[in-house]
Formats: C-alpha cells, sequence, structure tokens
C-alpha cells in the first residue's frame, strides 16, 4: 500500500540548537533506516519550508502509523496522508 505523506515541522521556541541538533542526527538515522528496509521509498524538499513529502510503501494503515509516531520529531511534526491508487491512465 502506497501512501504520500507531508511532514510539516515546528519546534518550540524552548529547545536549544543543541537539543534541536540532536533531534535531527536521530531523525536522519531513523530515516536511513526505513529507506533501506524500502518502507519509506523516497523523501523530499519542500521548496522554502521546513517541510517534505515522503512516499511509504507499507502493509498497512497499523504500519504507517507505527513508523510515523516513531520519528524522533514526530511529536513536533504535523502530517497529512494521503492514500494513493493506482492512476487507470498510468503505464508503470
Ligand atoms: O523534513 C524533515 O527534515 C523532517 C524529517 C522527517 C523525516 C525526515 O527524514 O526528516
Amino acid at each position: 500500500m502506497l501512501f504520500l505523506a507531508r511532514m510539516d515541522v515546528a519546534f518550540p521556541a524552548h529547545l536549544t540548537k543543541e537539543q534541536i541538533d540532536d533531534f535531527q542526527v536521530r531523525e536522519k538515522e531513523y530515516s536511513g533506516q526505513l529507506q533501506n528496509s524500502g518502507k519509506m521509498a523516497g523523501i523530499w524538499r519542500i521548496v522554502g519550508e521546513y517541510a517534505n513529502h515522503s512516499l511509504f510503501d507499507v502493509d498497512s494503515n497499523d504500519e504507517l502509523h507505527a513508523i510515523l509516531s516513531g520519528f524522533p520529531m514526530y511529536p513536533y511534526m504535523s502530517i497529512k496522508v494521503t492514500p494513493l491508487a493506482k492512476h487507470p491512465n498510468s503505464i508503470r
């Protein structure tokens, strides 16, 4: 099952630069593991925003929820998920 997720990140003002750096290091590690496993098929920066579009290839809604809620930055992310179905005009 394919899902497109838009993740917007907003850190609260009280976090220090060191805390934010630590979140970014842990996020990169978690994201890398998901990409290596194939569960995260890709991630793209949305130009000009602290946000991304990510493509997930998972077995269930529950699996996607577990993956999304496992992101270290999850408490500071707003996430919108779009389920994807094959387009009738797709040639792939
Ligand atoms: O867009 C970001 O930088 C936040 C984040 C969410 C997943 C990821 O790998 O990084």
